[in-house]
């Protein structure tokens, strides 16, 4: 279990952030600047936080009310760079043993042999890494970091340096690799949110220096708590709020109804691009006739911007609706399930 309760300035920065982890991995996502690399920074022990407490399990890394600050070394922290940050003057087996002290010759040649294996590497241990791809580099460093059996993996953009294509083929693998062998949890810092859906099961949100939203990712998708929660998994329609009325909210005139009573103090109603649906026409609630203001075609999908009642609303639609769509032969649905309201 993972407990960070922190607080930082620097400069104007405040970093404020607090969590608990019981377990799993979870994404840490943010715009740029909002704090997710200080925060690994501190539970590593490369930056000191003001005041507050970072503990795994019983083991305390950091408190000020205890003056304890266990140095970097001795935390037992994994860390993974986007940058990988391998010795260059190291072959890949010197990287991936660098970090095991104290042991017999043998048994550290067999441990390397081994880890070379799981990030199948085996036959590269004499290249250095200016002889490597960026992915071989990128599992020289997960391989250099599992191998000292670390408590906590803090992973931080370790694929944005890559190819696309390259990028989801190894995160998989990796994710596979880490998953078999490390059972401890890992914080995952990432600016995308499918990647994080991908490998995570939890999400952390960060705005402004401080964690705004923790839970199962499904939740967090699903419920995204502000605008700026919204922004950040990536919901494209989120519309003010004029009028609260029971279980409906009126936005420029339009009512939309939902599935359940809307508090008082709802600012926003948002939609996911994916859950808004055209359907065969029939009158119901929260059915609308649209207008097209524009059609961004992509390789599986269509993502269509339409408009009702001066409102606009981004539709991501499978490519063998956009005819129909175009010809209006279908109907604008926005389920009320699927309204997520936030403060
Ligand atoms: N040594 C420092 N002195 C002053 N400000 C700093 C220092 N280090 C970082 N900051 C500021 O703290 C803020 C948070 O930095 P951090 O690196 O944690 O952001 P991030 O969320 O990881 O961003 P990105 O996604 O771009 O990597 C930034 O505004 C940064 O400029």
């Amino acid at each position: 279990m993972l407990k960070v309760n922190i607080d930082k300035t620097l400069g104007n920065f405040k970093l404020n952030v607090a969590f608990l982890v019981e377990k799993g991995i979870v994404g840490i996502l943010g715009p740029s600047g909002c704090g997710k690399s200080l925060t690994l920074q501190a539970i590593a022990g490369l930056l000191k936080p003001d005041s507050g407490m970072i503990s795994v399990g019983d083991r305390i890394l950091f408190s000020d009310a205890e003056k304890i600050d266990i140095p970097t070394r001795d935390r037992k922290i994994g860390y993974v760079f986007q940058n990988y940050a391998l010795f260059p003057h190291l072959n890949v087996a010197e990287n991936i043993g660098f970090g095991l002290k104290g042991l017999a010759k043998k048994e550290k040649h067999n441990k390397i042999s081994e880890m070379l294996e799981m990030v199948q590497l085996t036959g590269l241990e004499t290249r250095y890494p200016n002889e490597l791809s960026g992915g071989q580099q990128q599992r020289v460093a997960l391989a250099r970091t599992l191998i000292t059996k670390p408590d906590i993996l803090l992973l931080d953009e370790p694929f944005s340096a890559l190819d696309q294509h390259v990028k989801k083929h190894l995160e998989l693998e990796l994710l596979d690799i880490i998953k078999q062998s490390f059972s401890g949890v890992v914080l995952f810092v990432t600016h995308n949110i499918e990647e994080a859906y991908r490998l995570c099961d939890y999400i952390c949100l960060y705005e402004r220096g401080v964690n705004i939203q923790y839970g199962k990712k499904e939740e967090v998708l699903a419920s995204p708590i502000s605008k700026a929660a919204a922004q950040i998994v990536g919901c494209e329609n989120v519309l003010p709020i004029d009028t609260v009325e029971g279980t409906s909210v009126l936005v420029n005139a339009v009512q939309l109804h939902l599935n359940r009573a809307v508090a008082t103090r709802t600012r926003y109603v948002g939609i996911h691009s994916y859950d808004i649906a055209f359907i065969p026409k029939k009158n119901g609630i929260n059915t609308f006739q649209y207008t097209i203001t524009s059609i961004v075609d992509g390789i599986d999908h269509a993502t269509i911007a339409v408009s009702i009642n001066d409102i606009l609303l981004k539709v991501r639609v499978s490519k063998s609706l956009v005819t129909e769509i175009c010809k209006k032969e279908l109907i604008l649905y926005l389920p009320p399930e699927k309204l997520i309201l936030m403060d």
